[in-house]
């Protein structure tokens, strides 16, 4: 079976309501183009350099508008979304918000939705440093989703370097691995293609990555880049589609024989052993 996939590489701004327009017309030319499924990146509705601007725009799940008008758009072209994330506010005490994906299925209702586990607290470089968990809440439960064409895992960004996650999902029988990002210049030129041609050789599965890219201008004045480069990776572990730096959407037919035929050549999954912890001696 042949699924034909499209990825959407946005530069998102911080003003979701500005951002819309695009990632609506984006998702209508892949439908144009023959796509079943679309993806977007994370944080596909606010790109933010600050807790204060994102506390301005963010919206609940309930309230949201790009989570509406998605959902309202996927019915009307009879097309799945994979929202690779939206920031929203939750109600927790500490007003942390959620950094949430989104599978919406071609009636428009929501499929599935995945918290990111792993928040990236890290200091890149001397000057550039992250600390996602002071704005946003982690999630702790992993999620396949069974669709008409595969059975999809789901991950966001920073996920990417756990691979004990990715084993989760292929051996809960993910056949098609998300991995919706906006990963950082610095560590995507180093490390951003390895990492994924890695958890998709080592699970037999394809991996699908859209991507933030370029230069993010907030409201406040402040800047953030993202390396762009979505990608999609056959389970083999071939590059099918590098979309480098620049915005917009890219189709990719995938052959989901692949994954059996990955699978058949090295079964490593059906190797898994459980172990004891390391011995120190
Ligand atoms: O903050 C937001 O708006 C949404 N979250 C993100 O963009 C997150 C945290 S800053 N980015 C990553 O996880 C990049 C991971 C990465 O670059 C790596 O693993 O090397």
């Amino acid at each position: 079976m042949t699924l034909r996939a499209a990825l959407l590489q946005l530069c998102s701004s911080d003003d979701p309501a500005a951002n819309l327009p695009n990632t609506i017309a984006l998702l209508r030319q892949a439908q144009a183009d023959g796509a079943q499924i679309a993806l977007t990146p994370e944080v596909t509705n606010c790109v933010s350099t600050s807790r204060a601007g994102q506390n301005a725009v963010l919206q609940t799940e309930e309230d949201d508008q790009t989570l509406a008008a998605i959902r309202t758009l996927a019915a009307e072209l009879g097309l799945w979304v994979l929202i690779g994330s939206l920031a929203l506010k939750t109600g927790d005490a500490d007003g942390r918000f959620a950094n949430r994906c989104f599978l919406i299925g071609p009636d428009g209702a929501i499929t599935a939705r995945y918290d990111k586990i792993h928040m990236f607290d890290v200091q890149v470089s001397e000057t550039e440093t992250y600390h996602e968990s002071a704005a946003f809440r982690p999630g702790d439960r992993a999620v396949v989703v069974d669709t008409p064409f595969a059975r999809l895992g789901l991950s966001i960004c920073y996920d990417l370097r756990f691979p004990m996650l990715y084993r989760s999902l292929a051996q809960a029988g993910a056949e098609v691995i998300c991995v919706p990002a906006a990963f950082s210049p610095v560590t995507g030129a180093a490390h951003w293609l390895s990492l994924l041609r890695a958890r998709a050789i080592e699970n037999g599965a394809f991996v699908l990555a859209p991507a933030q890219t370029g230069l993010h201008k907030a409201r406040d004045g402040r800047e953030r880049r993202t390396h762009g480069h979505g990608m999609v990776i056959a389970p083999w572990g071939e590059v099918l589609l590098d979309m480098g730096r620049d915005p917009g959407v890219a189709l990719v037919d995938l052959d989901l024989a692949r994954v059996q035929d990955a699978r058949a050549r090295v079964p490593s999954l059906e190797h898994d052993r459980d172990f004891l912890p390391p011995e120190v001696s």
